[in-house]
């Protein structure tokens, strides 16, 4: 299958997958690509300890020889590659030179490629970051992005509309995997009236946005939810039509069961993102292609039947 991104999308076409020719979406692409290559998200990270494991020096030269041996051993077998950019960025252009190569590596082998970069800002420049990430012009274009949606649900919709525009996607922080979170994600929302609560969680309005936005679309939106694998029990509602990003498995304790308990029906839009304990596999590119197949094996058991779960 290819899962190559066209450089243009009208917005019927992007949102639906559209007839044959049309634009397709980055929703029906990942529901492609899931189907095909399997529920794991390959995190390429080199953290500074992983370079060292690997007997690589911390320095740019490292990190291209870690970055591109990770990319070349998974991409061909991940249906998505998720880059972090802030482990690049330490290098400063020569490090964002290598996330460009990574990139460009990763979709030619058919992953789809997620770039981590977590952004949100003001509408205006918000729809600078949807140019540099989002728009196929872009040397750093991917298929999505994260984005962060704390100024404001609405502060996104430039990136929103660019993804709509270039068959692109965007997954937006909902209730993240880290300890910290839910001092923000479960502190309750207010209403038009200033002051005036309306009963729902930050969590729950960032989830209720991508409801709206992915509504009616088939066979998924293209509108995710950041929603880790170690948040425990949750009464949010997590179906709402689009894919979700799971970070938080493997080394920060996820696993497959948490997975199934928490997304119960709506487990086959997870994409389960793992890093540190996928890349602890390396350097022999074989170790971490095994290593895509066998998580790749364990998450088709756990979720095949996830609306029994
Ligand atoms: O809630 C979140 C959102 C993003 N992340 C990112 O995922 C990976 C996790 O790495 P591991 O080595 O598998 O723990 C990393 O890039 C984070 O920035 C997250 O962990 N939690």
């Amino acid at each position: 299958m290819t899962t190559t991104r066209p450089q243009t999308g009208d917005e019927t076409g992007a949102q639906t997958g559209g007839p044959a020719g049309a634009p397709t979406s980055f929703g029906a692409r990942l529901h492609a690509a899931l189907a095909d290559r399997g529920q794991l998200c390959a995190g390429i990270d080199p953290h500074a300890g992983l370079l060292a494991e690997w007997g690589l020096p911390d320095d740019v030269g490292g990190l291209e020889r870690f970055a591109m041996t990770a990319v070349e051993a998974v991409a061909g077998e991940a249906s998505v590659v998720k880059p972090q950019s802030a482990f690049y960025e330490r290098f400063g252009s020569r490090g964002v030179a290598v996330l460009e190569r990574v990139v460009a590596t990763a979709r030619e082998a058919g992953a789809l490629v997620l770039l981590d970069v977590k952004r949100g800002d003001i509408g205006s420049t918000s729809q600078a970051y949807a140019d540099a990430y989002l728009d196929p012009a872009s040397p750093l274009a991917a298929d999505a992005i994260t984005a962060s949606p704390y100024l404001g649900f609405g502060s996104l919709d430039p990136m929103i509309e660019s993804a709509r525009r270039h068959c692109a996607g965007v997954f937006v922080l909902a209730l993240t995997s880290n300890k910290e979170g839910p001092e923000v994600q479960h502190a309750r929302a207010v209403g038009p009236e200033p002051g005036a609560p309306d009963g729902r969680s930050v969590a729950g309005v960032v989830l209720d946005h991508l409801r709206a936005l992915n509504a009616g679309v088939q066979p998924l939106g293209s509108f995710g939810a950041v929603v880790g694998a170690t948040i425990g029990e949750t009464t949010e509602d997590l179906a709402f039509n689009g894919p979700v990003l799971a970070p938080g498995y493997g080394a920060q304790g996820g696993t497959p069961a948490d997975l199934r308990r928490i997304f119960g029906a709506s487990a086959h839009a997870v994409l389960a993102s793992t890093s540190r304990d996928l890349l602890r596999h390396g350097p022999d590119p074989v170790a971490l292609r095994d290593a895509v197949r066998r998580g790749n094996d364990e998450l088709a058991d756990a979720l095949a039947d996830g609306a029994d779960a």
